[in-house]
């Protein structure tokens, strides 16, 4: 099988990273990148074969990832299409852009609908740790969409949602997320040193709390609540920390941080 990126950045990058590490073979992926800087580091540390031109890239590919900025989601679609083997299997990362634009731009039709999986990775994959959530179209197959999944599954955990619409707040919530964490813990940095730790003691205090934290929460027999619950202490340190947050309103601005990227991911398509 051979899996071609178009667009090869940062969300790519993790990608192919997380995906020679789970041993598929960098000489059986192709990425297209535009900075020759990026083409040259992908060649040299995963072996995989480069291309300036989208088009030679997705080229007869059993698998091809559309992995460039919403932006010029339209032009590299029809840049691509002529060039796309008539059973390829298309996954879409990109934010915001639903499976009928994808469709008009890579030129398909009633009889030669073609297969569309939207997939929504996050940058943990990199490490084996993404979270994949796959959206398919009315053409794809059972066998595709086996494919997919295993092809995100080899990175993290991928699950399927039935209905695109909530690919706006799977964006919002796992797309974006790993940002969010990082700002909890650049914050927890900052307030580490303010309060008289040395910058190297600060950061890895946060960076091995939060990796805790988050191996504990893998566990989904175990509510979230009741986590915080068995670290807050009546009276204690941590029930000082959480009710000035509760008080400032916390959850309350992440609920509308977590909106407001939704409504970003819906805007996209209208920019078009
Ligand atoms: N960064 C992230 O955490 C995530 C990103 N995504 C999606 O992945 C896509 C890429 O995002 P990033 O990797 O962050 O962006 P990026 O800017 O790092 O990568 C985009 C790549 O596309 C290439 N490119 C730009 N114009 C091109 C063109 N006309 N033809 C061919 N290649 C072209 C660039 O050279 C670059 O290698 C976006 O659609 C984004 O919504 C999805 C999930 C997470
Ligand atoms: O910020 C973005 O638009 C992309 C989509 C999800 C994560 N990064």
């Amino acid at each position: 099988m051979r899996i071609a990126f178009v667009g090869a950045g940062n969300m790519a990058s993790s990608l192919i990273a997380g995906m020679v590490a789970m041993g598929i073979d960098g000489g059986r992926i192709s990425a297209s990148a535009r900075r020759p800087e990026q083409r040259e580091l992908l060649k040299s540390c995963y072996g995989v074969d480069v291309h300036s031109s989208a088009g030679e890239c997705a080229a007869g590919a059993d698998v091809v990832i559309l992995s460039v900025k919403p932006q010029v989601a339209q032009v590299t679609c029809r840049e691509i299409a002529p060039h796309l083997s008539d059973d390829a299997l298309i996954l879409s990362i990109m934010a915001g852009i639903p499976v009928l634009n994808l469709l008009a731009w890579l030129n398909s039709s009633r009889t030669s609908a073609r297969a569309i999986v939207r997939c929504m990775p996050n940058t943990p994959a990199s490490v084996g740790f993404g979270m994949t959530a796959l959206y398919a179209s009315a053409a794809v197959s059972p066998s595709q969409k086996e494919c997919a999944y295993s092809l995100m599954s080899s990175v993290g955990r991928a699950i399927w949602v039935g209905d695109e619409c909530q690919f706006d707040a799977v964006t919002a919530l796992s797309g974006s997320g790993p940002a969010y964490a990082y700002l909890l813990m650049e914050a927890m940095v900052e307030a580490g040193k303010e309060l008289g730790l040395p910058s190297q003691v600060a950061e890895t205090l946060t960076r091995q709390t939060i990796l805790g934290a988050a191996q504990l929460a893998s566990d989904q027999g175990r509510a979230l609540q009741e986590l915080r619950r068995q670290v807050t202490s009546p009276h204690g340190t941590t029930e000082a920390a959480v009710n000035l947050l509760e008080a400032q309103g916390f959850k309350s601005l992440v609920g509308r941080a977590v909106r407001g990227a939704a409504r970003r991911s819906a805007e996209l398509p209208l920019e078009l």
